[in-house]
């Protein structure tokens, strides 16, 4: 279940991540007032929309990002889709009054790229590794550097062998 770079696993099931999430919601609605949510695809969409509808908040946009091209290792981060100009300039520029929701930051990467994009902007992750943290404003749960987060999307249930059978 581990990646082979990252030994350990953490899995987070659908309630779990609900529960983070909003407990995502509750830090941030004691810190502020945004205008909007920009959600880091694909990965942010779903804590963007638990942010969203706890603290009301109906402009959404998005900011597409890709840096793992598969399951094994990073490859090269590409902006797909960047940041409307009229996002921005919301709350008076450089992203002031928005939120950038993502579901984690692990090496920082995606985080610094679009801080780039709005320096005003609050970062809020839902999950965050040593790395990626001084990039992030707002997140719940820090995990160690080693250890790769499986999220519920990317999960099903799989039969377990009885431990009397040798399972490890
Ligand atoms: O801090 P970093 O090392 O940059 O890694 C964190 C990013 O990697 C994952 O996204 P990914 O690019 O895999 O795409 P996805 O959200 O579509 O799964 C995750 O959702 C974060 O956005
Ligand atoms: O730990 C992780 N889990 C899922 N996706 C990721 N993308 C970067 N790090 C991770
Ligand atoms: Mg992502």
């Amino acid at each position: 279940m581990s990646q082979p770079n990252q030994p350990k696993a953490f899995p987070v099931s659908w309630d779990q991540f609900h529960r983070d999430a909003r407990a995502l919601a509750w830090r941030l609605a004691g810190q502020g007032h945004w205008d909007a949510i920009v959600a880091i695809t694909r990965g942010g969409l779903v804590p963007a929309a638990i942010v969203a509808r706890e603290l009301d908040i109906r402009l959404i946009e998005t900011v597409c990002v890709a840096s793992y091209h598969d399951y094994k290792s990073q490859g090269e981060l590409k902006v797909m889709k960047g940041v409307s100009e009229d996002v921005i300039k919301l709350g008076g520029g450089e992203g002031a009054g928005v939120l950038i929701v993502d579901d984690l930051v692990d090496t920082g990467k995606t985080a610094k790229v679009v801080r780039e994009m709005m320096p005003k902007a609050h970062m809020a992750t839902v999950y965050a590794k040593p790395m990626g943290r001084p990039l992030v404003d707002t997140f719940i749960t820090e995990v160690s550097q080693d250890t790769w987060i499986y999220f519920p999307w990317d999960m099903g249930l799989t039969f377990q062998p009885p431990i009397r059978d040798g399972a490890a």
